[in-house]
């Protein structure tokens, strides 16, 4: 049995809250906001998993020294724009070698840095690790089988977090590849967005599957510059969470898309959908990075088009549609 802090309790946090409780370690969950922990605290219930019932004996606080303290390991679930913040309040009482697991998912706009590097850099004595991969926290709650890929610095922190979450339902494979699978779970968001839109224009399958497959070419493009490993683009933090976010009625990206496809705007989407929209977050630092790497993206551009720009969205396809005409791969050229 380990003792864990969960820094963060939306609705991915409390999922995996419940999941390392019912692995019978000690969990303790720290929230920002004082509202939140007193109606888990009263109702044993989060509203945003209204199903799930949270057991007497988890541990809810609003410190980060009682969440933090004699913790074997600790994992933050705040949303992208809350994890430097909530990185220098940890730091008082992080320890030299703790280990930090970040499953939260998206790139700073003002400096392009990923998640696990704000960690790092804020946290210089943790150990910073990250969790990725297909699973929306209503499945999880619920018990749905699900995967996820573990990536650390060394073999040895990735089996540690492997074991801690490997369940019956939810199963952990083990990367050294960081940078990669935080490019493809970051990203992913805004190409789900796009996917939204398609969906809110009223189109079809054929049109989510070109944005799905020519998704994950700007992704791992993008990725592989930046030193991701391009069989990580094709695992479960790339291809395999780009699948389950286009399609899955549960994503907030995809449903903040359709909304503005069907006709509104980027802010009234976002209010719409309630719960955080990470691809707005990260629209704008993908279309910055594919400038900086001098990489193809023009999903992720029109993307930003539409959601900052006022650019009509059926606009945004027909221009897509009709870019230069170019080869699939670049990787497989002609013999003649
Ligand atoms: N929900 C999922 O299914 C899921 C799955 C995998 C990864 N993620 C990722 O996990 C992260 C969190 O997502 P979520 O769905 O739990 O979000 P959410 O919208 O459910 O939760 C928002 C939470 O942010 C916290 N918060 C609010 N203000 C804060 C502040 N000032 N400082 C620190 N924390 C504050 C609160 O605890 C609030 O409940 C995101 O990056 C998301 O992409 C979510
Ligand atoms: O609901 P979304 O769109 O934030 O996606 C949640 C997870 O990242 C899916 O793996």
């Amino acid at each position: 049995m380990a003792k864990i802090g969960v820094i963060g309790s939306g609705s991915w946090g409390i999922a995996l809250a419940s999941l390392l409780y019912n692995n019978k370690h000690e969990v303790t969950v720290w929230s920002a906001l004082p509202d939140e922990i007193a109606e888990m605290k009263t109702t044993r219930r989060h509203h945003t998993l209204p199903e799930l019932v949270l057991p007497d004996d988890m541990i809810f606080t609003e410190s980060l020294e009682e969440a933090m303290t004699g913790r074997d390991i600790l994992v933050t679930a705040v949303p992208s724009i809350y994890v430097r913040s909530t990185a220098q309040k940890m730091k008082p009482f992080c320890r030299y070698g703790q280990v930090v697991v970040n499953v939260a998912k998206g790139i700073e706009e003002s400096t392009l840095m990923t998640l696990s590097e704000i960690l790092e850099e804020e946290l210089p004595m943790a150990d910073v690790a990250v969790l990725s991969g297909p699973s929306h926290a209503e499945e999880v709650s619920r018990g749905l089988p699900t995967t996820c890929v573990a990536g650390a610095r060394t073999r040895k922190t990735a089996e540690y977090i492997q074991g801690l979450f490997m369940h019956e339902v939810f199963r952990v494979y083990t990367s050294p590849d960081i940078q990669g699978i935080e490019i493809g779970g970051s990203l992913k968001n805004v190409i789900a967005l796009a996917a939204g839109i398609a969906d809110g224009l009223g189109y079809g399958d054929n049109t989510k599957a070109a944005l799905i497959t020519r998704g994950i070419t700007e992704i791992s493009r993008l990725g592989t510059a930046m030193g991701g490993k391009f069989q990580t683009f094709c695992g479960l933090s790339g291809i395999g969470d780009l699948i389950v976010t286009c399609a899955s009625m549960h994503s907030r990206n995809r449903r903040a898309g359709i909304l503005i496809g069907q006709g509104k705007t980027m802010e009234e989407a976002t209010e719409e959908v309630k719960m955080v929209v990470e691809g707005v977050y990260s629209a704008k630092a993908a279309l910055a990075l594919s400038r900086k790497y001098q990489v193809s993206m023009p999903i992720v551009e029109q993307v930003n088009e539409v959601l900052f720009n006022g650019k009509p969205a059926s606009e945004a396809v027909k221009d897509l549609m009709l870019r230069d005409k170019t080869i699939e791969s670049s990787d497989l050229p002609w013999d003649n």
